[in-house]
């Protein structure tokens, strides 16, 4: 008895000898066995302890009761023993195995958990909430239902129709529970689940528990704040400061410390450890060399941990039982890729998914619609030519009364006036000002002998600068429109042709004479007259879906994983792989009825011909969908907060669009950029999009084939990159 009250009085060294004299036969039993638990967040330059040194029995069939105060590092325990958080140092076992080992049903199956937040789907009524737990669990519709029946009337909740966003936080909280007691589990973590509950469901709640400890052999860990309630428990352990104090049966800890309450037990276990801070404190103050972290750590004796390292006497007495950390945690990631997903748990969150996408009908119409009207938009507004282009004329020909004759005016005529609007000033300076006030995109001048000069140069093939002067139209143009003035120029150049041709054959001269000396031939791929709309188009649609894809899965990634809800989901057995197949799944026929509407409108309403096959240009889109969809799953797993997918996704959107050569030509670059545009995951996949549209190639080219290729090779590595990101961080 004396030296269990030294090792309660002195909780390390008490620790440190349980852990030595703890017979093999007593480890068996335990459920849960944490050993010298380290665990730091954030990073080795900016990191904060929240776990130190942290030592915890938990024997198969007890209650054990967390106590301490807020942050002092319980949920931190509880996500570490369930294998959500992996130990900068030390080991978890649980019943029987390293958490997430492989075959191992924790996370899953074995282990029901109640997080702090409610964590549940809001637009789910109560019944779709636990049957979308009962089938990750892989439990029959019978079994759900009579489960849901006797959770709804156990834990007094209303009709299990009711939506969780129509309950009160108390009975959010319930359901909560009732995820968690669903499947009977071996081991139930319950973090804090009687917050906001009525004393008698209270009472409730913690009778069953011990019942189902006693008569199933459940291991209970609960946090709580009323530590009077943990009286109940087998076990208790009292946390402060990420480290444990205490950790015994209630009723011997009351006897230890001669106290009536747990309370006062934990009140005198406080002052003790404040008692054996502040000694301390002052003598690190007063040395001054020491952080605030290495202050606690050596009030209790513990020499202070190296953050990288981890280093401390009481984990180098373990050390054959310690793994190395970073090398442990790349394993563990690769093997959290390679667990072949499982067709129930792919259900379950399809349906999870699609019960979503029920509650949001107005919100899935919208999505079909939006690249409807993106491609729409993109097809009216751009590659068309400038139309209605006006411009100021000055014709000194009509204003001298046609001295030499009113050629000009033929000339004029020819001008589509569609395309070139012309306003006549009978001031040139007035015409120039016009243009300089930015009323109109040039001046186009007449000498008063245009008519004598062109006859001159075309027919008595005088070509003196003055008659090659007068016989031309003279053009002051505002070139700061690029498109606008090429319009210009090539209308005009167009109309001066016809109508030299015109004034030719009125001569009795062969035509042709204007013709210049390069033909045209029937174009191998594509029309004489192709537009821009046709060349950027291809690359639009593709990317239209990547983008698309992009922004809704990063943000339902990330609102799920902020609320909670993907934690719930990975402790309850799934892994990314099978959210993310599940979400394709899902969206694949979200996408395809976008791809079909966006080829419809592109290809009938806007005349986007795609001479190819239909079908090999949609499969191009859907896979760099799915592209889009594995970059958003990279980018939620990098990101906590929307505003940062915002960021992200939107920072790449520019970056990808303007040097994969979808709105100009990659030949347009500069060869460094050129280059470069070889590693942006649009430019080989738009390219084989524009030789299936406008070539008509299909698969036996190289441009198509290697396209597809290189989609799935970007969707392959994006979708690795985040399930390894998603392991990594926890
Ligand atoms: N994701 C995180 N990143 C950084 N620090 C964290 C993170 N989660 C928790 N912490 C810190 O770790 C410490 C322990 O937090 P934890 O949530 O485990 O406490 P707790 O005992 O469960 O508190 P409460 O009872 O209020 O939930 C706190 O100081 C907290 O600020």
């Amino acid at each position: 008895m004396s030296d269990e009250l030294n090792s309660l009085s002195n909780p390390i060294a008490g620790n440190q000898a349980l852990l030595e004299n703890q017979s093999e036969n007593e480890t068996r039993d335990l459920a849960v066995c944490v050993e010298g638990a380290w665990k730091n967040y954030g990073y080795w330059w900016k990191s904060m302890t929240a776990l130190r040194d942290v030592t915890l029995h938990v024997p198969t069939g007890n209650i054990y009761g967390l106590l301490g105060p807020s942050g002092c590092g319980k949920t931190t325990l509880l996500r570490c023993i369930v294998g959500r958080l992996q130990l900068n140092r030390g080991e978890v076992t649980v019943l029987g195995q390293r958490p997430g080992s492989r075959g191992h049903e924790v996370p899953g199956r074995a282990v029901g958990f109640m997080p702090q937040e409610t964590a549940l789907y809001k637009d789910f009524s109560i019944s779709e909430m636990l049957h979308y737990f009962g089938h990750l669990h892989d439990m029959n519709r019978k079994d759900i239902l009579s489960r849901e029946k006797f959770l709804l009337s156990f834990l007094d909740l209303p009709s299990r129709s009711k939506k969780i966003c129509q309950l009160s936080g108390g009975q959010q909280r319930r359901v909560s529970l009732a995820c968690a007691l669903l499947q009977q589990p071996q081991l139930l973590l319950l973090d804090e689940p009687t917050v906001g509950v009525d004393p008698l469901l209270r009472e409730k709640i913690w009778s069953h528990l011990i019942h189902i400890s006693q008569t199933s052999r459940t291991t209970i860990i609960i946090t709580t704040h009323y530590i009077e309630e943990a009286r109940k428990a087998n076990r208790v352990g009292l946390m402060r400061s990420g480290r444990m104090l205490a950790e015994d049966e209630p009723s011997r800890l009351l006897t230890i410390y001669n106290q009536t309450s747990l309370e006062n037990v934990f009140l005198h276990l406080c002052l003790e450890d404040q008692n054996r801070l502040q000694p301390n404190l002052m003598n690190s103050t007063n040395e001054n060399d020491q952080t605030n972290t290495t202050v606690s750590i050596n009030n209790q004796n513990i020499p202070p941990p190296d953050v990288v390292n981890g280093e401390t006497p009481h984990s180098q007495i373990r050390r054959k039982e310690l793994v190395k950390n970073p090398v442990l945690r790349a394993k563990r990631a690769a093997v959290d890729c390679c667990i072949c997903p499982k067709a129930h748990k792919i259900y379950a969150s399809m349906v999870k998914d699609l019960t979503m996408i029920k509650r949001s009908i107005g919100f899935l119409i919208f999505q079909f619609f939006i690249p409807v009207v993106q491609i729409s938009l993109f097809c009216l507004c751009i590659g068309r030519d400038p139309q209605h282009v006006p411009m100021a004329l000055f014709n000194s020909e009509a204003i001298n009364g046609f001295p030499t004759g009113n050629l000009s005016l033929e000339l004029l005529n020819k001008i589509n006036s569609e395309q070139v609007h012309f306003t006549p000033f009978n001031d040139f300076t007035n015409a120039m000002n016009a243009v300089k006030e930015g009323h109109y995109w040039g001046v186009a001048v007449f000498r008063y002998n245009f008519s004598q000069a062109i006859i001159n140069k075309l027919i008595f093939a005088k070509t003196d600068p003055a008659t090659l002067n007068a016989s031309s139209i003279h053009l002051y143009l505002d070139m700061t429109n690029q498109q606008v003035s090429f319009v210009m120029q090539n209308v005009i150049l167009t109309s001066t042709q016809l109508f030299l041709k015109d004034v030719l054959s009125h001569h009795k001269v062969d035509p042709a004479l204007a013709d210049p000396p390069v033909i045209v031939e029937i174009p191998v791929y594509g029309a004489k007259g192709q537009k821009f709309l046709n060349f950027a188009a291809p690359g639009m649609m593709i990317s239209i879906i990547f983008f698309l894809a992009i922004g809704l899965t990063a943000l339902i990634f990330v609102v799920e994983k902020k609320e909670g809800l993907l934690e719930r989901s990975w402790i309850a057995g799934v892994t990314t792989v099978e959210v993310m197949l599940a979400h394709i799944i899902v969206k694949f026929f979200i996408q395809f009825i976008q791809i079909i509407l966006m080829i419809i409108f592109a290809d009938v309403i806007f005349q986007v011909k795609i001479e190819g096959p239909v079908i090999l240009a949609m499969a191009l889109i859907f896979l760099q969908g799915i592209c889009g969809m594995s970059y958003g799953l990279l980018i939620s797993a990098m990101c906590e907060q929307e505003v940062e997918v915002m960021e992200v996704a939107l920072g790449s959107v520019f970056p990808i669009l303007l040097s994969s050569g979808v709105i100009w030509p990659a030949e347009g670059m500069p060869p460094i950029m050129r280059f470069l545009s070889n590693f942006t995951p649009l430019t080989h996949v738009v390219e084989a999009m524009r030789c299936i549209v406008s070539r008509a190639w299909t698969l036996v080219y190289f441009k198509v084939w290697f396209g597809f290729v290189i989609s799935g090779a970007w969707t392959c590595g994006f979708f690795t990159l985040a399930a390894i990101l998603f392991a990594l961080r926890k």
